[in-house]
């Protein structure tokens, strides 16, 4: 039994021996992560070694040196030979753990700020045993390099088990968001075109008509002085957008249906990024034995079945009742005259990617923006004296963005700090290809690292701190910056960038013109760390008061 304690008792020595040594020399944080991972490493083979002897010695106990002897043996000729094959093949990277990999290291709920650690070690490439070998791109050069130069190279999508489970296609995927190669070109396009239908001025009165049903919610609990979190107002708005735009449905906010579903998404992104995950997609045999155990694979797993259900359930009332104007309808369409292309699994997967990638994102971000509100409010007044100024009692337009530059750089600061999709969604590559110096294999796991890049501080100077004038040039126009990518870029960057704007300017326009958000005294006072690790990267939970100022008719 002692063998099983041994490593557990070495990682308490070598603690105490790194915590003593830390005191007292001065050793910088990329020594400390350099000497954290070897331990990490170390111990765990040593584990795994103790298994294997453990084993050996069950049946043959008498001659205990021998079987150490094979153990050891056992375990290097298996280690070297998969190091050597990491060695050659991937760009470096921290050493990683027997069976877990480096999937322990990684800060979930800062993700960036792992990817920044390391990149001061092991440069802007570097590779991290996650589910597989994953490349990571932590610099705008090489995000750049590869979704640009190489965009056609690297515009694949994983095909590990946690998408596969949902698409059932191991080798295209299915969806826009998890299919790669031909038929992402295919969903791609026909979501483009159907977006494009979408002009300035119908995009901007749809925006500002679920805005002004938000407002009356937000006016009742102005009304009533109360303390609350606004989480799900904001969300029911932004839903009800991309829901009627792709389901052609609209769902009050405390409906149960929609929060039933808001909170099977919930759990599928909040679940995405977790250990739980990705040892199944190392170990795919494992979700059989998960499925029967609380754990997180199988919150994903059932959250997500939940939700493709909901869709196939929509799916099957649209082909009775054809809607106008929405995109299942839209794909309906193209069922009828490309069958293969269209069937009803890639409908609901397209109408699921489309209401998961435009909620979900957008919310956050927008719940970010009355963090950083409530924490500055100076910034608050000025920029309701510019929308003031700029659409006096009027709803604000996008056609007149330019009046604002304030307003935009405030937006732009809060996305780049609220940083909603650190780990962007992981590509892959098709075939091999050169990035940063270095040959990356085909079928690699790669991740542009969006988290680093807005939070560079070689780009972004004090990149913690809020400050919106980051993005005003000299004359105070708005002047975002090239690295500023929080849509990504290249062949597969996101496909509601314009919605998305459409929806954060005008909805925090609107609210900032009519509402002041502000806290009392006593009030608990938001913080900027994160809820929970994930793909997104939603805020703790927090309340606002609001006092309504506005001279705009709300409508009820
Ligand atoms: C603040 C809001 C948003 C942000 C920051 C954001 C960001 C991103 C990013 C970083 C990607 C991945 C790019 C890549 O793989 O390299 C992406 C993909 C995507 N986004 Fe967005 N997004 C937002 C809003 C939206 C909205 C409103 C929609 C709704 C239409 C949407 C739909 C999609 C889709 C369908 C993809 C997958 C594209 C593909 O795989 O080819 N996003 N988004």
């Amino acid at each position: 039994m002692y063998l099983l304690y041994f490593p557990m008792e070495l990682m308490s020595i070598l603690k105490f021996v790194y915590g003593t040594t830390k005191c007292w020399m001065r050793i910088s944080r990329s020594t400390e992560i350099q000497i954290r991972d070897w331990c990490y490493f170390a111990i765990s083979h040593l584990a795994i070694i103790s298994f294997y002897y453990m084993l050996l010695l069950i049946p043959i106990i008498s001659i205990s040196p021998l079987c150490f002897f094979i153990a050891i043996t056992l375990h290097l000729a298996y280690f070297v030979r998969q190091h050597r094959f990491y060695a050659n093949e991937y760009p470096p990277g921290p050493p990683p753990m027997a069976i877990f990999g480096n999937g322990v290291s990684v800060n979930t709920r800062a993700p960036e700020k792992t990817f920044l650690e390391y990149r001061a070690i092991y440069g802007p490439v570097f590779t991290l045993h996650l589910s597989q070998p994953t490349v990571i791109l932590a610099d705008y050069n090489t995000i750049h390099e590869a979704l640009i130069h190489n965009g056609q190279k690297t515009s694949g999508r994983s095909n590990s088990e946690s998408f596969v489970l949902f698409t059932g296609d191991r080798t295209h995927g299915d969806g826009v968001i998890l299919s790669s190669g031909q038929k992402s070109k295919n969903m791609r396009q026909e979501t483009q075109k159907f977006l494009r239908n979408w002009p300035g001025k119908r995009l901007d009165n749809l925006v500002l008509h679920h805005t002004a049903s938000l407002e009356a919610a937000l006016t009742k609990q102005a009304e009533s002085k109360s303390l609350s979190d606004i989480k799900d107002p904001i969300s029911g708005a932004i839903a009800n957008i991309i829901q009627q735009m792709t389901i052609g449905r609209n769902y009050e906010y405390q409906d149960a249906e929609f929060q039933t579903q808001l909170s099977n998404i919930n759990s599928v992104v909040k679940e995405l990024m977790t250990f739980g995950v990705f040892f199944v997609n190392s170990f795919p045999i494992s979700r059989f034995l998960l499925q029967w155990l609380p754990s997180s694979w199988k919150a994903y797993e059932n959250s997500g079945f939940k939700l493709q259900q909901w869709f196939r359930d929509i799916l099957n009332e649209h082909k009775v009742n054809r809607h106008q104007d929405d995109f299942m309808s839209h794909m309906l369409d193209l069922q009828e005259t490309r069958p293969e292309e269209f069937k009803d699994l890639s409908i609901i997967l397209n109408c699921g990617d489309m209401w998961t990638g435009g909620m979900e994102t957008t919310t956050t971000t927008l719940r970010w923006g009355l963090i950083y509100l409530l924490q500055n409010p100076e910034i608050q007044a000025k920029c309701h004296q510019e929308i003031v100024s700029a659409f006096g009692n009027d709803a604000p337009e996008t056609s007149k963005m330019h009046l604002t530059p304030y307003v935009r750089a405030t937006l732009s600061e809060i996305q780049r700090l609220a940083n909603v999709l650190p780990w962007a969604i992981p590509h892959k590559s098709f075939e091999d290809c050169q990035i940063g110096g270095y040959k990356i294999p085909a079928n690699t796991e790669i991740v542009p690292a969006l988290g680093a890049l807005l939070c560079d501080p070689t780009v972004f100077k004090n990149p913690e701190e809020f400050k919106p004038e980051r993005f005003l040039d000299q004359s105070g126009e708005y002047s975002p910056m090239e690295e500023f990518r929080p849509f990504g870029m290249g062949p597969r960057a996101c496909l509601g960038e314009k919605l998305a704007r459409t929806e954060l300017y005008l909805i925090f326009s609107s609210l900032v013109q009519n509402f002041r958000f502000y806290l009392n005294e006593s009030d608990p006072k938001p913080t900027t760390e994160r809820a929970t690790g994930g793909i997104t990267a939603p805020p703790m939970p927090y309340s606002t008061r609001v006092e309504y100022i506005g001279n705009r008719h709300v409508y009820y």
